[in-house]
C-alpha cells in the first residue's frame, strides 16, 4: 500500500468547554476526492483547517505527503493548495495582482491565463477583488488554491453562494484535476454525489460515516446522500 495522501489520525480540538473534533481518523488516497459534510458547527472547518495547518491540534495526527503541516511548513506550501476564505486576501488589489502575488510565492507557478481560464475570471483581469461579485471571488480564491500545482488541494465551503451556472463551472474546474488529491468542505449534497469518490459525515466532532456516497446511501436505507445526511446527524443540510 501506498501512503495516502492526507492522514488524520485521533485528531482533537477543543475551544475552552467546546469539543470541536473528537477523535477523527480519515485517510485520503493520492488522487482520491473526499468530502467532509456536518451541520453548522459540526467541526468541519477546525479539522481541514488542522489538516492545512491553519490550526494546531490539541491531540492526534496529521500528515500531508508525510510532512507535517506545522513542522514542514515551508516544503508543504509546495506542495499544497488551500482555498482561502475572503478575509484572508488583499481586497484592494486586482485579480491579476493576487495571481501574480500568489504565482511568486511558487517555483513552478500554472500561467495566469490558464488558470484565470478554468475559473473563467479572464475579462475581470483588472477587476479589484472588492468589486468581484460573490461567486467571482469564490471562483477566484480556488484558482488561487492552484496556482502553485498543488498535489492536494483543500477547498472549504467550496459552492457555498454560488449561482447554479457557477457552481457547475466550479465542478468542472475540479472534474479537470485528474492527479491531484482533494479534501473538500460542502454543504450540497448533489455536489458531494457528483464529485466525490467519498464522503465523511460530521457530527459534533465525530465522523458518524464514512465512505462513497452510494455505499452510505444504500446502508441508510436511503434515497439520495440529503436523506442519508437527515438520518445521520437529524439536521437538514440546507441548515448546514
Ligand atoms: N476560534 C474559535 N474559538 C472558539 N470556538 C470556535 C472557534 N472556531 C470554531 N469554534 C467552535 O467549534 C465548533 C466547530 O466549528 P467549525 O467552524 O469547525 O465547524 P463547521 O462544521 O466548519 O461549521 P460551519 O458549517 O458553521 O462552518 C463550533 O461550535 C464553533 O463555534
Amino acid at each position: 500500500m501506498s501512503e495516502p495522501a492526507i492522514l488524520v489520525a485521533h485528531l482533537h480540538k477543543r475551544y475552552g468547554d467546546v469539543v470541536a473534533v473528537d477523535d477523527v481518523t480519515l485517510t485520503v488516497e493520492p488522487g482520491e476526492v473526499v468530502a467532509i459534510v456536518g451541520a453548522n458547527g459540526a467541526g468541519k472547518t477546525s479539522t481541514v483547517e488542522m489538516v492545512a495547518g491553519l490550526r494546531t491540534p490539541d491531540r492526534g495526527r496529521v500528515a500531508v505527503l508525510g510532512l507535517d503541516p506545522r513542522r514542514d511548513r515551508a516544503a508543504l506550501r509546495q506542495v499544497l493548495g488551500v482555498q482561502l476564505q475572503e478575509p484572508y486576501l488583499h481586497h484592494s488589489l486586482t485579480v491579476a495582482e493576487l495571481v501574480d502575488l500568489y504565482r511568486s510565492f511558487y517555483r513552478a507557478p500554472r500561467p495566469a491565463a490558464e488558470l484565470l481560464d478554468v475559473v473563467e475570471l479572464g475579462e475581470q483581469r483588472g477587476t479589484r477583488f472588492e468589486r468581484l461579485s460573490g461567486g467571482q471571488q469564490q471562483r477566484l480564491s480556488i484558482a488561487l488554491a492552484l496556482v502553485g500545482r498543488p498535489k492536494v488541494v483543500i477547498l472549504d465551503e467550496l459552492t457555498t453562494g454560488l449561482d447554479p451556472r457557477a457552481r457547475r463551472r466550479v465542478w468542472a474546474a475540479i472534474d479537470a484535476l485528474r492527479e491531484e488529491t482533494v479534501l473538500l468542505v460542502s454543504h450540497a449534497m448533489d455536489e458531494v454525489e457528483r464529485l466525490c469518490d467519498r464522503v465523511a459525515v460530521l457530527d459534533h466532532g465525530r465522523i458518524v460515516a464514512l465512505g462513497p456516497p452510494a455505499e452510505l446511501i444504500a446502508k441508510a436505507g436511503a434515497s439520495s446522500l440529503e436523506e442519508t445526511f437527515m438520518a445521520l446527524t437529524g439536521t437538514e443540510p440546507e441548515e448546514a
